[in-house]
């Protein structure tokens, strides 16, 4: 080789380094401290690439990394993104200036994701608030109380399949994870779609709702490129639903929408509300019905059955706690005459059963946002950052849900933190398993009527106890873009 290509090579490796080091110096010139660990062209993201952690246990690392600050910087490869710690900045972000960062931070191709492009969550604009009030209108009172005859046919079925598998053993061991996804799979299909889900069958095929999730949240390689660099996945314009998936709710709303176009009497589903409000005269708009069937299953089924899935694992670990539970869900039952709308309503400690326990083991370790128009950033500790239109942000739930500053022992399990006295003296901004602002999760209200009758049918009748392979604490996953157990969430379930 001659000397000359030696020479254009070193000059073109000097330039590279030039380059990434006016790139990773981007915090520093900002008087921003940087999370460590950062490497020449990854950036931060060589723990994630590896599959040593996943994101959420990324940026809480960060978080607790830098206690005394207000934000901090990190690089995905040598894009700069900023992790808010400040309660107050996290006001400013999601609620006081939602309109400087109003879109969220995870981008899809809508070629490649037609059918998801559609929900909210990754909409913005006018589309987002249209698609967004009729989720709000959805899930209102009225309507929830509507949805809930199709949530108390799934709690029946839930205890027959219990029954059923108690009959030849007085305890049953199971996975909570596998347990509750029948559960939320079924409302999907009988709340929403109307249809049956097969989802507490032993036999049902691979086209049984429960069995359809699985890997939609897995952090392949795909997915990784989907979302933390958008820029290339405009090339390469990878799915993040799966095909399968697509073709699935495709199939499964055009069939139901004939059946329902012949049908006589009018249904009560979800399905039949988006469908009513998707109409223009006599015409459908079928893909966009078939949107909000999807984004139904997707931002309902795991999200909720992750969240049962650790409420049960707190329950069978705290004896004293799942008493007092079961006390107050049996009486207010009879005082109800039966698991009614009403009687969930009045399931007060059930609230702060399940509020500790999103507090202790969220469903999403972080929320992520990207700054829209230009905003002086303003820390508590005297940090400043003039943030500008493109730039991420990330707050992480996981490190706000478990910092001693806000939270007394914070590792410890107390459903007392959110009685009606000390609910007043939690920090704002400090608990956050739904988000907050305009983008709150708009299925809060569903997700917390589905959750609330699962667990009344399961404190009703059953009782939850350790198993031999029960792992406490729980260790999580680092494939896992939602909290996941490794090796499973196991527990004894026994007929009371
Ligand atoms: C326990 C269960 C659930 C949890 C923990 C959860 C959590 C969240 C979180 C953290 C967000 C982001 C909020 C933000 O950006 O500030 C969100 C957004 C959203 N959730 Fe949920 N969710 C749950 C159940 C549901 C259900 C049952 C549905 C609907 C059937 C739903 C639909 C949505 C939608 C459409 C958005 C996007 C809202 C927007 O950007 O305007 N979620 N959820």
């Amino acid at each position: 080789m001659s000397p000359m290509f030696f020479a254009l090579l070193a000059g073109a490796f000097s330039l590279l380094c030039f380059y990434l080091y006016q790139k990773h110096n981007y915090w520093k010139k900002n008087g921003i401290p940087t999370v460590k660990g950062c490497v020449p062209l990854l950036g931060h993201m060589l723990p994630m690439i590896t599959k040593r952690m996943n994101f959420s246990e990324f940026i809480h690392l960060g978080y607790e990394e830098h206690k005394d600050h207000s934000m901090v910087g990190i690089y995905k490869g040598t894009r700069p993104v900023l992790i808010v710690r400040d309660p107050n900045l996290v006001k400013t972000v999601l609620q006081s200036n939602f309109s400087n960062f109003h879109e969220n931070g995870l981008k899809i191709v809508p070629e490649a994701d037609p059918l998801l492009s559609k929900n909210p969550f990754f909409c913005y604009g006018e589309t987002w608030s249209t698609g967004r009030k009729r989720l709000t209108y959805a899930f209102s009172n009225v309507r929830l109380k509507i949805l809930f005859a199709a949530v108390s046919g799934v709690c029946k079925k839930f205890e027959d399949f219990l029954n059923k598998r108690l009959k030849t053993s007085n305890k049953y061991e199971v996975d909570m994870k596998t347990l509750f996804l029948r559960f939320t799979g079924e409302v999907v299909a009988n709340a929403g779609l109307g249809i049956e889900g097969h989802c507490f069958e032993d036999d049902a095929g691979a086209s049984a709702f429960h069995k359809l999730v699985g890997n939609t949240f897995a952090e392949s390689l795909g997915s990784m490129i989907a979302f933390h660099y958008p820029g290339i996945n405009r090339l390469l314009k990878l799915s993040f639903l799966p095909k399968s998936m697509d073709r699935f709710f495709r199939k499964i709303v055009s069939e139901n929408l004939k059946i329902r176009r012949n049908a006589s009497t009018p249904r009560n589903d979800f399905l039949q509300l988006m469908i009513d409000m998707e109409k223009t005269g006599e015409v459908i708009d079928e893909e966009n019905v078939t949107a909000h069937a999807v984004s139904f299953y997707v931002d309902g089924t795991e999200t909720s059955s992750v969240t049962l899935n650790f409420i049960g694992h707190n329950l069978a670990t705290h004896p004293e706690i799942q008493e007092k539970l079961r006390k107050e869900v049996r009486s207010t039952i009879e005082k109800h005459s039966g698991l009614t709308f009403e009687a969930l309503k009045d399931m007060t400690y059930m609230n702060q059963v399940i509020s500790e326990s999103q507090r202790l083991h969220f469903a999403i370790g972080f929320l992520h946002k990207t700054c829209t128009e230009e905003f002086q950033l303003q820390g508590s500790d005297g940090l400043t950052y003039r943030i500008k239109p493109g730039t991420e942000l990330v707050i992480s739930i996981f490190g706000l849900h478990g910092d001693p500053k806000y939270w007394d022992n914070p590792h410890i399990f107390d459903p007392e933190r959110f009685n009606d006295e000390r609910k007043q003296t939690i920090e704002k901004m400090t608990f956050l398993p739904f988000g907050e602002g305009p983008r709150i999760c708009v299925g809060m209200r569903m997700a917390l009527l589905q959750m609330k009758a699962c667990l009344a049918t399961l404190m009703n009748n059953y009782k939850l106890e350790l198993s031999p392979r029960t792992q406490v604490p729980l260790k999580m996953s680092p494939n896992y873009f939602l909290s996941e157990p490794i090796g499973g969430n196991w527990v004894y379930i026994s007929k009371l």
